[in-house]
């Protein structure tokens, strides 16, 4: 299809995305915010215009499912009611391409704040290892990424955008190495690496906001990650 207005910014964004993934250099810089089996999620406190936009990084291994799988169903926009227990509804607008599409949701309301919405890009890509480097990292990874307006959004409602840029990226490990043919879910594992960069778009108590972040994170990759084993578990091996 003739390349559409966004095409040029989507593949920055993932590869930017890719570039980081791939160093996954988690310093002193960013602070432990939560620690649970194989979960660790951090932040790192950042204030712009004096609102609170943390940047927030997150790693988990999961056995039983691929990142194809997780990256599946966390972009898939068919399913998102069921697994994001924070919304209070969620809407393709366009579609881009069949991996490519436009979202409208809304976000249930964080008591004192007022209601946040988002409207986005969100695509699902496939980014194999460099063919000459066979040991490279082999990524899936879905990015939903703010976009300003589109014709089809519901216009002066009386949320608040919120503004995000935010990355699954999973890798997935075959242990111990076989051909494809006989790889049951025992065999494998999923790292994933969730990077959300989300700014509420208007003022929210600084206090309010960390302390919302830091149980709403784990708890939606609990429940996401859940949600993928439990639908995956009697079907076929999606690679
Ligand atoms: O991974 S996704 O792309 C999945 C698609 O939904 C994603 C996840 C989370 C958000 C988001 C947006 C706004 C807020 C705040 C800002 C002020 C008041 C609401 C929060 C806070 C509420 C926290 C939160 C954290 C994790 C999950 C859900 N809720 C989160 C957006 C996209």
């Amino acid at each position: 299809s003739p390349k559409h207005k966004y095409y040029k910014e989507i593949n920055e964004v993932i590869a930017e995305h890719i570039k980081y993934a791939a160093k996954l250099d988690i310093d002193n810089t960013w602070e432990l915010i939560h620690d649970e089996g194989e979960m660790k999620v951090f932040k790192r406190e950042m204030e712009e215009d004096g609102m609170v936009v943390d940047p927030l990084k997150a790693v988990h291994t999961v056995k039983g499912i691929t990142g194809h799988e997780v990256c599946h169903y966390f972009w898939n926009p068919d399913v998102r009611m069921e697994w994001e227990g924070t919304l209070e509804s969620a809407q393709v607008l366009d579609w881009f391409s069949e991996d490519t599409c436009v979202c409208y949701q809304i976000h249930k309301k964080v008591w004192p704040t007022t209601q946040r919405e988002a409207l986005f890009w969100t695509q699902i890509r496939h980014v194999p290892n460099e063919d000459e480097d066979e040991d490279g990292p082999d990524y899936w990874i879905v990015c939903n990424y703010s976009i300003p307006d589109h014709d089809k959004c519901p216009e002066k409602t009386k949320n608040i955008r919120a503004i995000m840029n935010v990355a699954m990226i999973c890798e997935t490990v075959v242990e111990p190495p076989q051909s494809d043919r006989n790889i049951t879910r025992e065999n494998i594992t999923c790292k994933i690496q969730y990077h959300a960069n989300v700014n509420p778009g208007g003022w929210a108590p600084a206090s309010v906001l960390r302390a919302v972040y830091k149980r709403e994170y784990p708890k939606f990759l609990k429940r996401f990650t859940q949600y993928v084993m439990d639908q995956t578990k009697d079907k076929p091996i999606m690679f």
